[in-house]
């Protein structure tokens, strides 16, 4: 098992840059999710970790050990790759024993690991099947199969459920969890599916544009996000533009939307300070939002419905506020309120003060 560390690395592909002075620990044992949208670097970052790319500047850690220009045979890590990469016409066997084979490991031994590792991915007895005759969710086990068998100290997967269906795809990350768990393998996950990440990881290191823009367990993040960048790519959530007003020692007065609202600090330790005068964002998480009461005023607004979907689990909507923003609210499923959320009604909302929170206009970066 391997603690990993970047230290400043940068990656240029000619003038393009792929990954922008970069700085990351990932622990031993943890699982560690790249996160962000296409493009942003992530890739790169995992195949820098890999061996398969040499970062333009800066260093990378195994431990105490700098493996910056080693090359990925000599790292000791297992990769899963988005498409599998799988030998087709080979038999299952044949692809997992393929790493040990080059190794030159002893015929006996690698029978034995080998059917080990098909037992961990919960494929004992499929050994001599053809890659062709295996679905996508069992070609995935394969190529997970192949990465354990070499028993690395860091696991690296690239996108690894994104070919699986949705329930396939849900079953799959629960697997992976546990086998992760149980060998307490360092394990460093690249997805764009925020649900992925904040469902699977210990950390989630969170990307835009080759530049790493919060690092935070997945409560974290999602609860106290750095950036609008991250409030808004981590979940959804509203994002109103406000001013500050005043600042005391426990709130911010901002005035946003013609309104005033108080909203309690609490990112002193990220080191967000405001004055009056400032402009930033005030946001508020879908399902945050409220319905008013009738009686109810300050923090509320009218609105327009203009959608409602029902998830099963919860309504999602979409409303038009007087001043013309548009405000997404949630609401879990209760029977007793079928018929209260219907498109074109007027629907008066409140916005918790407690669930406010403030976020820097214009920062992009950590
Ligand atoms: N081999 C390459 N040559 C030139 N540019 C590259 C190369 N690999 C990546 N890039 C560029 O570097 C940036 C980061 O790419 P990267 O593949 O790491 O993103 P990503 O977040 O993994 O995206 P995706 O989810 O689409 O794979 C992109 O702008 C990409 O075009």
């Amino acid at each position: 098992m391997s603690r990993v560390r970047l230290e400043n690395v940068s990656k240029k592909f000619g003038t393009a840059i792929g990954v922008d002075q970069l700085n990351l620990t990932i622990e031993e044992g943890e699982f560690f999710t790249l996160l962000g949208p296409s493009g942003c670097g992530k890739t790169t970052t995992l195949r820098m970790i890999a061996g398969f790319y040499y970062p333009t500047t800066g260093r990378i850690w195994f431990d105490d050990r700098n493996v910056t220009e080693v090359p990925p045979q000599k790292r000791n890590t297992g990769m899963v790759f988005q498409n599998y990469a799988l030998f087709p016409h080979m038999t299952v066997s044949e692809n997992v024993a393929f790493g040990l084979e080059v190794a030159k490991v002893p015929k006996p031994e690698i029978r034995e690991r080998v059917e080990e590792a098909l037992q961990q991915v919960r494929l004992g007895g499929y050994g001599d099947r053809r890659i062709a005759q295996l679905s996508g969710g069992q070609q995935q086990r394969v190529a997970l199969a192949r990465s354990l068998v070499i028993r690395p100290g860091i696991l690296l997967l690239d996108e690894p459920l994104s070919n699986l269906d949705a329930r396939l795809r849900d079953e799959m990350r629960s697997e992976i969890l546990s086998l992760q768990r149980s060998l307490g393998i360092t394990t460093v996950y690249v997805t764009h599916d925020q649900t992925e990440a904040l469902s699977m990881s210990d950390r989630i290191a969170v990307f835009n544009q080759g530049t790493c823009q919060q690092v935070g367990t997945p409560e974290e993040v999602y609860n106290c996000p750095r950036n609008a960048f991250v409030a808004s790519f981590v979940g959804e959530t509203n994002l109103f533009p406000a001013t500050v007003e005043e600042v005391s020692a426990e709130a911010v007065r901002v005035r946003s939307m013609g309104k005033t609202f108080q909203v309690r600090h609490r990112r002193e330790e990220a080191g967000f300070s405001a004055k009056p005068g400032d402009r930033l964002f005030l946001t508020l998480r879908p399902e945050a939002v409220d319905l008013a009461r009738e009686e109810e005023e300050g923090s509320t607004f009218t609105a327009n419905m203009e959608w409602v979907q029902f998830m099963g689990t919860s309504f999602h909507c979409e409303a038009r506020l007087e001043n013309g923003a548009s405000l997404k609210a949630m609401f879990v499923n209760r029977p007793d309120w079928m018929g209260r959320l219907r498109e074109g009604d007027q629907v008066r909302f409140r916005f918790p003060e407690e669930r406010l929170q403030l976020i820097p206009e214009g920062e992009t970066n950590v």
